[in-house]
């Protein structure tokens, strides 16, 4: 992105708090205005008090002194709080937009952009750019107010000697700047290895029983300390540079005040230059040395913020794959009855030769029951995520009720649509919770008439808790069998006409799968259901069975007609026969 673009973005982020910057520039300018008169009012008062010394005029000049800079003290910190404000407020916007973006993307946008790389954008990236707004900006003005007002004050008192005190300042700014971009690298590193860490802490929490089973604690002990040796070494690193870096500023100062001395006790005995502006100079030395070193840091942080500002960008700018059309058609959930047609389907995953599925077509009535069956990668769940149009499907080749489903609303297209991945994902809270997240307002009763549909309602009122139990991180208290009937009660909360299941009753024997099956046209209405499923004996009981392999659909009947008409099924029907046998 060039720059102007990248400034211009900037300006887009500050846009919404300009009162807050304006206020915050105004006031920096003030404190800096003060930070130049008072010096002044110091000198005159060193001046006047050395030819004739009294209280009265001791308090005359104290009294003004103590207020400007408590004014000065006070206008400094509000500047503060403005500039520092905005930045955060700047975190605050980016972080939501991001989130809100992310959530707008498609789940194959995800499978090419790593959760670590999309939490680090989020953070670090939005990091350095409230750095930048905060920090830089305030440190900027500040640096260029300071320059701009004590810089022509200073030259009027001594030209020679403003210069020569001056003349290690660019110094110091290269040194900062230098440093400044070590320290950010070495931070980084820090932050890396803290990451290490604790990637390896939640892996070994996660696989404690692998640990102990195949008896790993102690190549998992030395894992630990190598990278706790890691997290040390940076740590130092870190430090000395700190260490290293601060005291060299304050020498360099220490230098500029010592030329003033030198030169100025020589100017005050030859007479050129009285105690006041000796004085004053000294202060003013001291004033810039911070604006001076500040600016090494700003210009870091700039170019930190620039590289963030792309990142982040990147992300914001890519359009989502899977959006409404202009002129989508809203089909409300009533008035659908849930009849499925295929024409002529085909999809390719981005970069793969071989179609995912070729030329597949059928038709699925309102309240017709069909089980999927095939071998291992023949394109079940790909047909299954292109309905609800998770996948990047194009038009003309799937109908929902007759209606081509690329034009119909997300909305009313997912909520006609309840789907059951093949990994039940729970959230760590309640069973209710997690039952009703398809409808979080959605009362007690409902969320356990859902649960007696999947069959689970018998086993939650044995857990301690009952429906308020919480199923652990992704669920890993409950079973395999508990977490995809808890899904499936999820998916039966919403009375939606058309139900998938992605081998999602994988973990439950088949008497229990057939039982469910049996009960899922309870709702108001009888359900469209896809059955996806390797468990044979379950499908038999479906309306209709259709066998894809490598792609296809090569085979459409009733359990019966299928076995009768030999190929594939009678293969995998008797397979599945021997496994049962050997069970
Ligand atoms: N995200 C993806 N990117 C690229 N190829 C994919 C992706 N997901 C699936 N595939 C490929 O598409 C083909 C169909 O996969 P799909 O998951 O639909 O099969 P499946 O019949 O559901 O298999 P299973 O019974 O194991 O669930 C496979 O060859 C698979 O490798």
């Amino acid at each position: 992105m060039a720059t102007s673009r990248r400034l211009a973005k900037l300006g887009a982020y500050l846009l919404p708090h300009w009162r807050e910057a304006t206020l915050g520039v105004i006031a920096l300018l003030t404190v800096n205005g003060l930070g130049v008169y008072i010096p002044l009012l110091i000198r005159s008062a060193v001046d006047k008090l050395s030819i004739q010394f009294t209280m009265s005029q001791v308090v005359h000049y104290v009294i003004p002194i103590a207020l400007l800079t408590s004014a000065m003290w006070l206008i400094r910190m509000a500047s503060r709080i403005w500039l520092f404000g905005i930045g955060r407020q700047v975190e605050f916007d980016l972080k939501q937009t991001i989130f809100e973006h992310l959530l707008t993307l498609e789940p194959a946008y995800f499978a090419t952009n790593t959760a670590g790389d999309l939490i680090s954008r989020a953070t670090s990236d939005v990091d350095n750019i409230r750095r930048l707004l905060g920090f830089a900006m305030l440190s900027l003005a500040n640096t260029v107010f300071a320059y701009m007002l004590t810089l022509p004050v200073m030259l009027s008192i001594s030209m020679d000697l403003t210069l020569a005190s001056l003349a290690i300042y660019p110094l110091m700014f290269m040194l900062v700047h230098l440093y400044s971009d070590k320290l950010r690298n070495q931070q980084a590193k820090v932050q890396q290895k803290l990451s290490d860490i604790s990637e390896l802490i939640q892996e070994d929490i996660s696989g404690i029983s692998l640990i102990k089973i195949y008896a790993q604690e102690e190549n998992e002990r030395h894992a630990f300390a190598q990278k706790n040796k890691n997290v040390l070494t940076a740590n130092l690193k870190l430090a000395t540079s700190r260490n290293t870096l601060f005291p060299l500023i304050g020498g360099l100062a220490s230098v500029s005040t010592l030329i003033i001395i030198w030169l100025g006790a020589s100017r005050i005995a030859a007479g050129s230059l009285t105690v006041g502006n000796f004085v004053t100079l000294l202060i003013y030395v001291e004033r810039l040395v911070f604006p001076t070193a500040l600016l090494g840091f700003t210009i870091t942080a700039y170019q930190r913020g620039e590289v963030s500002i792309d990142r982040i960008e990147a992300i914001l700018s890519t359009k989502p794959k899977i959006a409404n059309l202009p002129d989508a058609i809203h089909l409300p959930i009533e008035q659908l009855k849930g009849k499925i047609q295929a024409r002529l389907f085909s999809f390719s995953y981005p970069g793969s030769k071989t179609p995912a599925l070729d030329d597949i077509s059928f038709t699925i009535e309102a309240g017709e029951n069909v089980a999927i069956v095939g071998a291992i990668g023949s394109g079940k769940t790909t047909l299954a995520n292109s309905l609800p149009r998770l996948l990047d499907i194009a038009p003309g080749q799937l109908f929902l009720d007759g209606v081509d489903i690329t034009k119909i609303t997300l909305e009313d297209l997912r909520s006609a649509i309840a789907y059951v991945p093949q990994e039940s994902f729970l959230f760590s809270t309640t069973v209710k919770n997690n039952i009703r997240y398809s409808d979080p307002l959605a009362e007690y009763q409902e969320v356990e008439d859902a649960a007696k549909i999947a069959q689970i309602h018998p086993e939650i009122i044995n857990f301690p808790d009952r429906y308020e139990t919480i199923v652990g991180e992704r669920g890993i208290t409950l079973s395999g069998g508990q977490r995809q009937r808890t899904a499936l009660a999820r998916a039966m909360l919403v009375d939606a006409p058309v139900l998938i299941l992605d081998d999602a009753l994988s973990s439950v024997d088949n008497q229990t799968a057939t039982a469910i099956l049996n009960n899922l046209s309870g709702g108001t209405r009888k359900k469209t259901v896809i059955f996806i499923t390797h468990q044979l004996s379950a499908a038999a009981a479906c309306d209709r069975i259709f066998v894809m392999d490598k792609g296809q659909i090569v085979q459409i009947g009733t359990h019966r007609e299928l076995l009768q008409q030999g190929g594939l099924y009678r293969t995998l029907w008797s397979q599945h026969q021997v496994e049962e046998l050997l069970k």
